[in-house]
């Protein structure tokens, strides 16, 4: 018998910073319900509440009382960023515009991330700024009035482009972003519905005329895939299961995981697709799918499922062959080495890996024998999480080394994995 379980997972992680910091630069009240009330994205809140702007938190929604693009007050204090990669990347694009100096930090992990991908072009804008040798925070930032740009950028990442739009704000220059691959368009979406003219060519955006925010709006906040993601893999693995996961994003550049499901054979289906706000959205039903096939992921896909990796590595285990993941330079530059946590801990289990430079190889078969073994997490949510399904769908006991860092995106997640489990 099939056992059936419905879920709603975390909300969007990086519309819910893009929410509170596009609502905060904007004229009038914006809601936005169902915002993710994580360690990441209340990192972003503290840090718009430090620079004057009343956030009002009430269960599930957050009432952002905008004070309009110049309204921002000089941060009394240091702005502790912790964990999060978005709000320091994000931020550092709406501080460049400002007249006043902000310091940017965060913990460990985040002071070993490259900022010089945000240096440079809000530099080349007109903003100063300070960093740490190499580039890395803590950053210090004394913007004002900016100049255009047309960035090329090297690698395809939704931080950069975002942060230039967003300090591309504080001026009325031509700003021009041109990416090599899609990244995830949230931001371009959010500022399109604050009334900002976006024009969007192929691999291009561009800011238009209009660069004033209008709040006065309601955001509804979908389902993360990326929380979703852990549960799709767990279903695909669950002997006789099927999971419903509610409101989850469907954003095309955000859904790369569902080609991956197809090229593996993964048995899942998409049911009520429809528009909420400015997203797409729909409920993903993931049944077990006991015929899995090695799969790739190279080139412009990348940045379509770029946090999915890890959970996908614990699916290639249970493929018939040899998957692939190249061209991933950038996993190792997120909340850990990515390409080096994920090795590690398959081998640790017994799976075979090859490791290289952009990616990994995994060595997969059906039913593969799980290792008892320790999981180092590096201290990355995304490890920890992948790692947590991997020990539910086999007979193994993981232990692994802490589940603090699932906080900072989906704090109710053990409680989700035992119902699911249970
Ligand atoms: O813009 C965003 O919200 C994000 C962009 C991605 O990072 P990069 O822009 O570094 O690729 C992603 O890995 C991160 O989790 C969230
Ligand atoms: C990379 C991630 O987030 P950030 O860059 O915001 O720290 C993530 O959530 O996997």
């Amino acid at each position: 018998m099939v056992r059936k379980k419905s879920l709603r997972v975390a909300s969007d992680k990086s519309i819910s910073h893009r929410s509170v910091m596009i609502a905060s630069i904007a004229k009038g009240k914006t809601v936005a319900k169902n915002i993710l009330f994580s360690d990441d994205t209340l990192r972003t809140v503290k840090a718009m509440q430090l620079m004057g702007v009343r956030i009002n938190i009430d269960s599930h929604q957050v009432e952002i009382d905008g004070v309009s693009k110049f309204g921002l007050k000089e941060p009394f204090d240091v702005l502790d960023l912790g964990n999060s990669g978005t709000s320091m990347r994000l931020l550092s694009g709406v501080l460049a515009g400002q007249n006043f100096l902000s310091i940017l930090t965060g913990d460990n992990s985040l002071k070993r991330r490259p900022m010089g991908r945000i240096i440079q072009p809000l530099k080349s804008m007109g903003a100063e700024i300070l960093s740490r040798e190499g580039n890395l925070a803590p950053l210090a930032i004394k913007g004002g009035k900016l100049s255009g740009i047309s960035h090329k950028m090297k690698i395809a990442s939704a931080q950069v482009k975002s942060a230039v739009l967003l300090a591309g704000l504080y001026t009325q220059d031509d700003v021009e972003v041109v990416e090599p691959y899609k990244s995830r368009n949230h931001t371009e979406n959010m500022l399109k519905a604050f009334g900002v003219d976006i024009i969007e060519n192929g691999l291009s955006v561009r800011l238009g005329k209009n660069r004033e925010l209008n709040g006065d709006l309601e955001i509804e906040v979908p389902a993360d895939i990326s929380s979703a993601a852990f549960f799709m893999v767990f279903a695909a693995l669950k002997k006789d299961f099927e999971i419903t996961l509610k409101d989850v994003g469907l954003n095309e550049t955000r859904s790369g995981i569902l080609d991956i499901f197809n090229e593996a054979g993964v048995n899942y289906e998409i049911k009520n697709r429809r528009v909420s706000g400015f997203e797409e959205i729909g409920d993903i039903v993931v049944s077990y799918s006991p015929k899995l096939k090695p799969f790739e992921i190279s080139g412009e896909i990348l940045p379509l499922l770029i946090d999915e990796i890890p959970i996908l590595s614990i699916l290639a285990v249970y493929c018939d062959g040899v998957s692939v993941v190249k061209d991933a330079h950038e996993l190792r530059k997120k909340e850990s080495d990515r390409i080096k946590s994920i090795c590690e801990g398959l081998k640790r289990v017994g799976v075979e890996v090859e490791e290289f430079k952009d990616g990994f190889k995994v060595y997969g078969k059906p039913s593969h024998p799980i290792k008892n073994a320790l999981i180092e997490t590096h201290n990355d949510h995304r490890i920890a999480m992948s790692f947590l399904v991997l020990s539910a769908v086999s007979s193994s006991n993981l232990k692994i080394s802490e589940t603090q860092s699932i906080l900072t995106s989906y704090p109710n997640f053990l409680d989700h994995l035992s119902y699911v489990n249970g």
